[in-house]
Order: C-alpha cells, then sequence, then structure tokens
C-alpha cells in the first residue's frame, strides 16, 4: 500500500475564530500573539488525538477500584519550533503536552532566494527511533523551511511516520515537496491558501508570522 499525505484542517469554530483574528491586517502583535497560542492549543488537541501512547491501570476512587488510563510518562515525546514563528504557537502546544522536550530550530529565508538558512540548531546529534515529534511551524509556504527541518531531524533517527507538524497556514507547493519526500507525515493545519506570490508569501495568509509575532 503506497502511503498518501495526510493534511487534517479540523473544522473547528475555535480554529477558525483564531484564524480569523490572526489573519486581519488590523490585530495589533499582542492580539497576534494570542490568537497564536490559541492555534497552538487547539490544533495540538487535534494532532495527539489517538496518537499519544497511554497505559491501562487502575485507581482507587473514593469509592471503589476502577480502570484508569494515563499518557505513559515513558514514551518519548519532542516539540520541535521552527524560530521564530513557531515560537508563538509553542506556549499553546505546551498547554496540551507538557512533558514534552523542546528543542529550538532557528531557519530564515534568504529574502531573494528563499533558500533556508539555519542560524541555531538546538537538536540531540542522535534521538530515540521511538521519539514522537511535533514540529511548530505556521507557515508552510515554498516548503523550504520544513523540508530542511526534516533532513535535520531524519538525519537523526526519527522516523517521518512519528511527526506531525503543526501549521496555520500551509500552501500548495510545501504540500507538493512534502507529499514527495516525506509521504507518512500527517499535518495538522487552520486553513489551506491556494497562492504563494513571488515574493514568497502565502496569499491571502497572514502575512510574515515571525514579524506580526513580535512587532518588527
Ligand atoms: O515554506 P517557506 O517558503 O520556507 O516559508 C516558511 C518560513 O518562512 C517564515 O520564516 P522567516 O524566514 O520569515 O523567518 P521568521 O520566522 O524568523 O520570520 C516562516 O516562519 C517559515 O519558517
Ligand atoms: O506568507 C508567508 C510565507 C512565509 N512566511 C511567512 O511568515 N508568511
Ligand atoms: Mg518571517
Amino acid at each position: 500500500m503506497s502511503l498518501q499525505l495526510r493534511v487534517y484542517v479540523p473544522p473547528h469554530p475555535l480554529i477558525k475564530h483564531w484564524l480569523a483574528v490572526a489573519r486581519d491586517a488590523a490585530t495589533p502583535s499582542v492580539l497576534f500573539r494570542s490568537a497564536m497560542t490559541e492555534l497552538g492549543r487547539w490544533l495540538a488537541y487535534e494532532a495527539i488525538r489517538e496518537w499519544l501512547p497511554t497505559v491501562e491501570t487502575t485507581v482507587q476512587t473514593p469509592l471503589a477500584e476502577c480502570p484508569a488510563t494515563f499518557i505513559n510518562p515513558e514514551a518519548p515525546l519532542v516539540v520541535v519550533p521552527i524560530l521564530r514563528a513557531g515560537l508563538a504557537l509553542l506556549e499553546g502546544i505546551q498547554t496540551v503536552v507538557p512533558l514534552a522536550s523542546v528543542y529550538h530550530l532557528g531557519m530564515a529565508r534568504n529574502e531573494e532566494t528563499l533558500e533556508p538558512i539555519c542560524y541555531l540548531n538546538k537538536l540531540p546529534a542522535q534521538f530515540n527511533p521511538e521519539t514522537r515529534v511535533i514540529i511548530s511551524e505556521p507557515m508552510l509556504a515554498t516548503g523550504g523551511t520544513i523540508v530542511a527541518t526534516m533532513q535535520e531531524l531524519t538525519a537523526r533517527g526519527i522516523d517521518p511516520s512519528l511527526i506531525r507538524i503543526i501549521s496555520v497556514v500551509a500552501a500548495p507547493p510545501a504540500l507538493k515537496r512534502l507529499s514527495a519526500e516525506y509521504p507518512s507525515l500527517m499535518i495538522y493545519t487552520a486553513t489551506i491558501d491556494e497562492i504563494v506570490n513571488e515574493q514568497g508569501f502565502i496569499v491571502p495568509g497572514l502575512g510574515d508570522a515571525g514579524d506580526r509575532t513580535y512587532g518588527t
């Protein structure tokens, strides 16, 4: 059976609401950050459904013993935020997976060539191959940044089928590249927008997510 990239756009009113706030050019940075935090929270909530390993046990209630399911604290789980914009989703993601380790990756696109340059890499030399990874990357535009990130992770022993990407706006060029190179991936995004313009911006998109987060 051949693998097919799976892209989920959860039909949730909170995700639609916070996407609308983030898209609005009149939204100031302070509210934009809140919108991104909320999007991180609700998209992470959707992304871990039937994915986080659990353990079955029992607990004693005040009245009786009963079956109980806990998140397995032994199962390795990490979040990789792509700086800068990925940091904006991180706080919300961490409310859902508070025990996950966080490994930062700093990537910036060259404004002319749109090629990403990695200026910070806090990844360990090697991961446990069973590690589940949530990548926090709000904008999937040309796909250069996310493909470079996937190369860094797989070179360190991560299985692509154990990665879930949390995005806000995903565009066809990035989805096509991921589909060709990493078809076992799963992406959770607030929307898919059709156009990437000549400057590498998604249209209608939400502008430069890093600049809007930090007011630069
Ligand atoms: O799919 P791509 O074409 O690679 O574009 C996506 C990347 O572009 C932006 O980063 P940017 O270079 O603006 O850095 P920033 O997050 O620091 O603003 C965005 O935050 C993504 O990381
Ligand atoms: O529209 C876009 C494309 C890439 N990065 C952004 O921040 N915005
Ligand atoms: Mg930017």
